[in-house]
């Protein structure tokens, strides 16, 4: 009982705060806002699948300076949806805007923001990031991961073989082979972990992604009573069942790592924890890593990688499927580069330019995180001409972005040679071009991307150079007409799993 006077105050006074805010709000140029409620602000406008709501409230309500204000529970939130908005603000207020809003479901998964993804701006984040950027994700080192990516790859071409044999001749689904793929491939590079150890990271993954999802107590409640609310609810508990069971199962793989340290005499690749307890050892750059800073960065890196990776390939297949001109172009390219070769390099692959406009494509119209991850701002910013107070949230609307009329010809339209043609060749996802931004820019960008590219390129060409894909006659399902809607989650997978039929073209993974 207690517990709901506690609560019915704090609502009492959120919405007493909110009319005050809104008073001082007419003084200063702010951002355009649709009509309000009080308490819930706008967030009664959202539907699940925010990336589409806040496109059409920014259609409706914010297409000058392609900026918008929505007051999301507590939180004040600016959406920047075109790719001109986005260009003012990486390049004029990037710093403003570098922190993180705080989520407690990521601060208790993450060791209390011990990781790159969630820690709010300053000297950890700053240390966490050189880290990842130079240490554990350099260029080099992920181009030593080469052998790890080939074998994950046949692995895949020989599962999806396997499952073409067992339906015989009817659909396979495809989303399970691509999480395992992408998973083992990142799970490998960061512990070194494989088979029943990387099933067991799957599993804790997809329990803790789960927790983060979606609006949160703390989203709409000042922190004590979100806090109050959780523990009401149990979820207080479940963080610390989650991050509990993680921490038994990093243990004993930071114990064996510890001890291995050394015994092949470097002729092994480090993995990524190697590389973390290095850093420690050496003083550097890692002074301040305890166990739980390593744990933290670990899971963080798995996490990041393993379902946006998962959800680009599925997109992709179901793009080119539903685009069989784009689909016999691509394979057509990937003939020739093969060119009855048993194997295909690396190096082969990254020469090939259809391949490359299809990736920047499919991530134009389906970038998997279609909002980024929010970021929160430390100081009073004006952008595009509009008074932007410090504390407030920030979304990029990439999906937008990759949708912006002034950006891109027929944005709705999925056709890779854009990327081929003079005007628009050199845009890439690498941070430099505000209209294709899936990876984010400026200080919180990615850094996973050198990591990521060869990732889906190695995939594709394997699921592509072995197999053709066609839609299940059964379903009597025509390629114009595949389902392409979205689910809801902290990456936007396709709402309906992708059921093609594999039908084998060579005879050897
Ligand atoms: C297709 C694959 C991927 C996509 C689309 C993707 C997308 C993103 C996006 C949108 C962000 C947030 C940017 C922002 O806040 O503005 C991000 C951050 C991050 N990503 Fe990725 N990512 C991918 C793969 C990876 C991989 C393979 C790794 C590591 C192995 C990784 C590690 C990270 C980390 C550590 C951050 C946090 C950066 C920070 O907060 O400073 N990502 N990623």
């Amino acid at each position: 009982m207690y517990h709901y006077v506690f609560l019915a105050a704090v609502a009492l006074l959120a919405v007493v705060g909110y009319g005050v805010k809104n008073q001082r709000r007419r003084s200063a140029k702010l951002p355009p806002s649709p009509p309000s409620v009080p308490f819930l602000g706008h967030l009664h406008l959202l539907g699940p699948l925010l990336h589409r709501s806040l496109h059409e409230l920014h259609l409706r309500h914010g297409t000058d300076g392609g900026l918008l204000l929505l007051q999301l529970g507590r939180r004040r939130t600016l959406v920047v949806s075109t790719a001109a908005a986005a260009a003012d603000l990486y390049r004029n207020h990037d710093l403003a805007f570098a922190s993180r809003p705080f989520i407690a479901a990521a601060h208790k998964l993450s060791y209390g923001s011990k990781n790159v993804t969630f820690s709010p701006f300053g000297e950890h984040w700053r240390r966490a990031k050189k880290m990842a950027v130079v240490h554990v994700l350099s260029p080099r080192r992920v181009e030593a991961f080469a052998p790890v990516r080939a074998a994950a790859a046949a692995a895949l071409v020989a599962e999806t073989r396997r499952a073409a044999a067992a339906a015989n001749g009817d659909a396979v689904e495809l989303r399970g082979l691509l999480y395992s793929y992408s998973n083992a491939v990142v799970t490998r590079a960061a512990t070194g972990a494989a088979g029943t150890t990387a099933e067991k990271l799957k599993q804790l993954l997809g329990n803790a992604t789960s927790l983060v999802a979606g609006v949160q107590a703390d989203d709409l409640l000042p922190d004590m009573a979100a806090k109050g609310v959780r523990w009401a609810t149990g979820l207080e508990k479940k963080y610390d069942a989650t991050i509990e069971e993680w921490d038994k199962f990093l243990s004993p793989i930071m114990a064996e790592h510890a001890e291995k340290k050394g015994e092949d005499g470097g002729v092994l690749e480090e993995d990524f924890m190697d590389v973390l307890l290095r850093l420690r050892e050496e003083g550097t750059d890692g002074s301040e890593l305890t166990d739980s800073h390593v744990k933290s960065l670990v899971v963080d890196l798995i996490a990041a990688a393993t379902e946006t990776t998962s959800v680009m390939l599925e997109w992709t297949m179901a793009e080119l499927v539903a685009n069989p001109r784009v689909l016999a172009k691509l394979q057509d390219e990937i003939s020739r580069a093969v060119d009855g070769k048993p194997t295909i390099t690396e190096a082969e692959v990254s020469g090939m330019e259809y391949l490359k406009a299809v990736v920047k494509e499919v991530l134009r119209l389906h970038p998997p995180a279609p909002i980024l991850v929010p970021h929160q701002s430390t100081a009073a910013a004006v952008v595009q001409g509009y008074e932007i107070p410090a504390k407030t949230s920030l979304f990029i609307n990439a999906w937008a972005i990759g949708r912006d009329t002034a950006a891109w010809d027929s944005p709705e339209e999925f056709r890779p040679e854009r990327f081929l043609a003079s005007r628009v060749q050199a845009v890439d996802f690498r941070g430099n071009d505000y209209q294709l931004v899936p990876f984010g820019a400026g200080r919180r960008i990615c850094p996973g991307i050198n990591f990521a590219v060869p990732v889906l390129e190695m995939a594709l060409v394997g699921l592509l150079h072995h197999f053709d894909w066609e839609l299940p006659a059964a379903g009597g399902v025509h390629a114009a007409e595949l389902d392409m809607s979205e689910a809801p989650g902290l990456t936007t997978p396709l709402r309906v799993p992708l059921r093609l039929v594999p039908k084998c073209k060579t005879s050897l993974a």
